[in-house]
């Protein structure tokens, strides 16, 4: 990446402002026709899929993450490259729509992470529809009433959400894609809260946890409470006096609340992984992992045998979270995901192994890493 302010720094005296912006309209000119014909394109790939395929997928997770992954490589500058990646995950957006708008469901209410974590998967394009909790995201997949569902799977800082992996026990919906966010948490308030008369702070008991030190140095006296979500937080600080809320840009937006101070987490790298669920196989994109859900019955070595096959075919394990199991059955069910797809040969030779040794398996998608 170039550094912006180097371009700066050159001898731009002399250059009329004028001109300059005689050369951006003409730019604009050219950029509008060059989005304009890549949409018609668009619209020729939706006939293409139709006429092969009456029930046609028209989103391509992986040929998405394909896109913007060259975008990167090919970005000289001065533009970062995840910025110019953004610009173009909303031509993809604003593409798809044409052929057929994205439905997706998400954890809401308004103004979450998981919001954000939508927005940044499928662009501002898609019809994005807040549900109360994890398992309704997955019903609505289920019922065909949402193409895909947004729900958090993990907390850098808090680690795995549980109702996540408890649905995808009962369900037959595939894993199509990941977005990793980086969660920033603010102190917000609203315009007649001073910062020295804030005496009650609302927020997500997981993100009063994330920012627990930071309150203990700074406001140690402040009553914390515990509520639905960082948005709830945010709504209700909006309407009262001497509370602030801990939450995230969108519900600062959302309720035109005031940051009184920005980036309280802990962790400076604070980050949560969300799933895309969907009902259908994602193909290979060059780079992606796979999740599974395997069940043992409790013997001494089980998971050390369930494991062993992944080791001997060099299949990279990235993570392991084990859950009882609800059925009583076998005694635990563990969710592992590693790198690969489950087209490719090694990872086909690794699963074969593990089928014969655990209980039962179940493969809940192979889906590109995530790029943005
Ligand atoms: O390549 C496709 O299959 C397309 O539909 C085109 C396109 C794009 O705009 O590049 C649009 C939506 C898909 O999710 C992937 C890519």
């Amino acid at each position: 990446m170039t550094d912006q302010s180097s371009s700066l720094d050159n001898n731009d005296q002399g250059v009329d402002l004028g001109a300059l912006r005689d050369r951006i309209d003409t730019l604009d000119q050219q950029i509008l026709d060059l989005i304009s014909e890549r949409a018609a394109c668009a619209q020729q790939v939706a006939h293409v899929k139709l006429a092969e395929d009456p029930e046609a997928v028209f989103y391509r997770p992986e040929r998405e993450a394909q896109v913007l992954k060259r975008i990167m490589a090919l970005n000289k500058g001065p533009l970062a490259g995840e910025e110019m990646a953004r610009l173009f995950r909303e031509i993809m957006s604003a593409c798809l729509a044409l052929e057929k708008p994205v439905r997706a469901a998400y954890l809401g209410p308004e103004g979450t992470f998981t919001q954000q974590a939508a927005l940044k998967h499928f662009g501002d394009s898609a019809v994005c529809k807040p549900l109360p909790a994890i398992d309704e995201v997955f019903r609505e997949v289920e019922a065909g009433a949402a193409n895909y569902g947004v729900v958090p799977v993990e907390n850098s800082t808090e680690g795995v959400v549980n109702h996540t992996l408890d649905s995808f026990m009962d369900t037959s919906l595939r894993i199509c894609g990941e977005v990793v966010l980086r969660i920033h948490h603010h102190l917000l308030v609203g315009s007649n809260t001073r910062r020295d008369k804030v005496s009650r702070i609302y927020s997500h008991s997981q993100s009063l946890a994330q920012c627990r030190k930071w309150l203990d140095a700074h406001y140690p006296h402040a009553e914390r409470v515990a509520v639905s979500s960082n948005a709830e937080a945010a709504r209700r600080v909006k309407s009262e006096w001497h509370t602030a809320a801990i939450a995230g840009d969108m519900a600062a937006r959302l309720y035109g609340l005031e940051r009184l101070e920005e980036k309280i987490e802990d962790m400076p790298d604070n980050s949560t992984r969300f799933l895309i669920i969907g009902n259908h196989d994602v193909p290979p994109s060059g780079e992606d992992k796979t999740s599974l859900v395997a069940s043992m019955r409790n013997q001494p070595g089980a998971l050390h045998d369930l494991l062993e096959p992944f080791h001997r075919h060099h299949v990279d394990m990235t993570r392991l979270e084990s859950r009882p199991s609800r059925h009583g059955l076998w005694n635990y069910v563990f969710f592992i995901d590693f790198k690969g797809h489950q087209e490719e040969p090694r990872v086909q030779a690794a699963l074969e192994e593990v089928r014969l040794r655990a209980a039962d398996v179940r493969v809940l998608g192979s889906y590109p890493v995530g790029v943005l």
